[in-house]
């Protein structure tokens, strides 16, 4: 696109909240002239602050927004997930024209995409649901983008999109992701696995502060040490940044005088509610969902813990630390593999026609997932791009298993002293599922047949069987 076409007002924001308000920031920087609405007096005072520096327009009402715009006219909605979202496009839908784009950037469950995109499909307007990751920052200056919609009107946008997002080794992290809601899919995993990896992180903290009694200063010092490494992220980034900051009120670690009740909205659930639908399992993501959950009941855990008492002081072999880097790099790659598992099979259910090493690649700048190991999973999926499952890759296999001694050392360590670690547990237990030839699934399916006459299959022929059970006084 040549400057004059990007001079053109062609780009509309819809939402100037924490995010609307970056991303069409960025969209100017990289020499888009770009117009902005929200509802609320915010827009005013952007202008205000910023509309001399940028090429940029605003306007709070949604007729002279879309009028300012050229066709076709690509708008993206940066406003809270759900009903808000149905009442912006029904607003815009009668003042646009055929062939005018809308970009869906928020957060929205993949299936009120799905119905968005059919509905506008049907009136000529090209619907997007694109996850956008990277926050505050992010938006501003690179975020990480999963666009999924009509492939054609992909044409439209990709130029503006790979301009503003992040890049690494020169790659944009945006790509087209795929048909219909895949994109809203992908970045709602993109979330599931956020939610696994930062709760290892606080199981980590938890482990080096109630098991090894270690200070804020010391937890920051290991955090850091794996920031260094092949552990290196954005979440262990900012994690260790966390343990260096004072509170003024107090005048001690900021993190201590904060309530220790996880608040969510709602992708995470999401995630794990798709995952038991299309039959996915996802237990570390489940684990990381349910923890958020139960560190709500904080009142009855309060009571349970003066009933039953404290966990112990973990007693360790001096490399402990290494076996936890270990264990930590060991539950991070199920987390990423259990979320990459869920994106292949959605992609064959909802048929998304997935590129997952394309998907891998841009995760690793951008967004909140972004971690060293995304390039081990990138190359993964490069050299065999069908690939079921991460840990069917060889060069995956050989990092676990040499991870796997320091993992059972602090998962069983931590259990005897009585420390809560569910999702390194988790991880844990689901590779040691996985990696089971013959799983004792044929005592469940006994059972079943047993009480409700649900049949089975044999390992010795082809069939369907049902025994009579009730031998005991034959
Ligand atoms: N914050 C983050 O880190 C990330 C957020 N997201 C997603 O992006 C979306 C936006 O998030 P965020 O920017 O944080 O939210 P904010 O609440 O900061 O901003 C949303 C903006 O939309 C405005 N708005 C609400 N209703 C309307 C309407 N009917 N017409 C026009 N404007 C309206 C709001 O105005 P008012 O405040 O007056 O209601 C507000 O200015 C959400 O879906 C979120 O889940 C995605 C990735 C990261
Ligand atoms: O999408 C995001 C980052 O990728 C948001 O920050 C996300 O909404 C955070 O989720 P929650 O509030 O449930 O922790």
């Amino acid at each position: 696109m040549n400057n004059d076409k990007k001079a053109q007002f062609a780009f509309g924001m819809v939402g100037l909240g924490t995010m609307g308000r970056n991303l069409l920031l960025n969209m100017a920087d990289n020499g888009f002239a770009v117009t902005g609405y929200d509802k609320s007096e915010k827009m005013l005072q952007f202008f205000e602050e910023e509309g001399k520096a940028h090429n940029l327009k605003g306007f709070s009402d949604i007729e002279d927004f879309v009028q300012s715009l050229q066709t076709p006219r690509t708008i993206i909605l940066l406003v809270p997930a759900g009903p808000i979202v149905d009442s912006v496009i029904s607003e815009l839908q009668p003042l646009l024209t055929k062939g005018d784009i809308i970009i869906d950037s928020g957060n929205s469950h993949f299936t009120d995409t799905s119905r968005r995109y059919l509905e506008l499909k049907d009136k000529g307007i090209h619907f997007f649901g694109m996850g956008i990751s990277g926050g505050e920052e992010g938006a501003r200056f690179g975020p990480s983008m999963m666009p999924g919609g009509d492939k054609q009107a992909y044409a439209h946008v990709k130029e503006m999109l790979e301009a503003v997002s992040a890049k690494v080794n020169g790659d944009p992290c945006v790509t087209y992701i795929g048909a219909g809601a895949s994109g809203h899919f992908v970045k709602m995993t993109h979330n599931g696995i956020e939610y696994a990896i930062m709760q290892l992180l606080a199981e980590a903290y938890e482990i080096l502060k109630n098991g090894l009694g270690y200070d804020n200063n010391q937890i920051q010092q290991v955090f850091e040490k794996w920031n260094n490494g092949r552990l290196k992220s954005f979440l262990m980034e900012i994690t260790k940044d966390v343990f260096l900051v004072k509170d003024d009120k107090t005048g001690g670690f900021l993190v201590d005088v904060i309530k220790d009740e996880a608040k969510s909205k709602g992708t995470g659930k999401w995630t794990s509610q798709v995952a038991m639908d299309i039959e996915m399992p996802i237990p570390i993501i489940d684990t990381a969902v349910s923890t958020r959950n139960l560190s709500k009941l904080k009142k009855l855990r309060v009571e349970l813990d003066e009933a039953f008492g404290d966990a112990e002081k973990m007693k360790v072999s001096a490399n402990f630390i290494d076996d936890l880097e270990e264990a930590f790099y060991f539950a991070m790659a199920n987390a990423y593999a259990q979320g990459m598992h869920l994106l292949w099979k959605a992609s064959i259910d909802y048929e998304y026609g997935l590129n997952m090493a394309e998907i891998a690649k841009i995760w690793r700048g951008g967004c909140i997932i972004r971690a060293e190991f995304l390039e081990d999973i990138y190359q993964a999926y490069q050299k065999k791009p069908d690939l079921e499952h991460l840990f069917a890759d060889s060069g995956i296999q050989q990092k676990i298993k040499q991870s796997l001694k320091g993992t059972r050392n602090v998962v069983s360590s931590a259990i005897n002293a009585g420390l809560a670690i569910p999702c390194f547990a988790a991880a844990l237990t689901y590779f040691d599922t996985l990696k089971t030839g013959r799983m004792p699934s044929n005592l469940t399916q006994a059972q079943r047949d047993f009480f409700g006459a649900h049949t089975f299959e044999r390992i010795d022929c082809e069939g369907i069987f049902h025994a009579n059970w009730n031998q005991k006084n034959s």
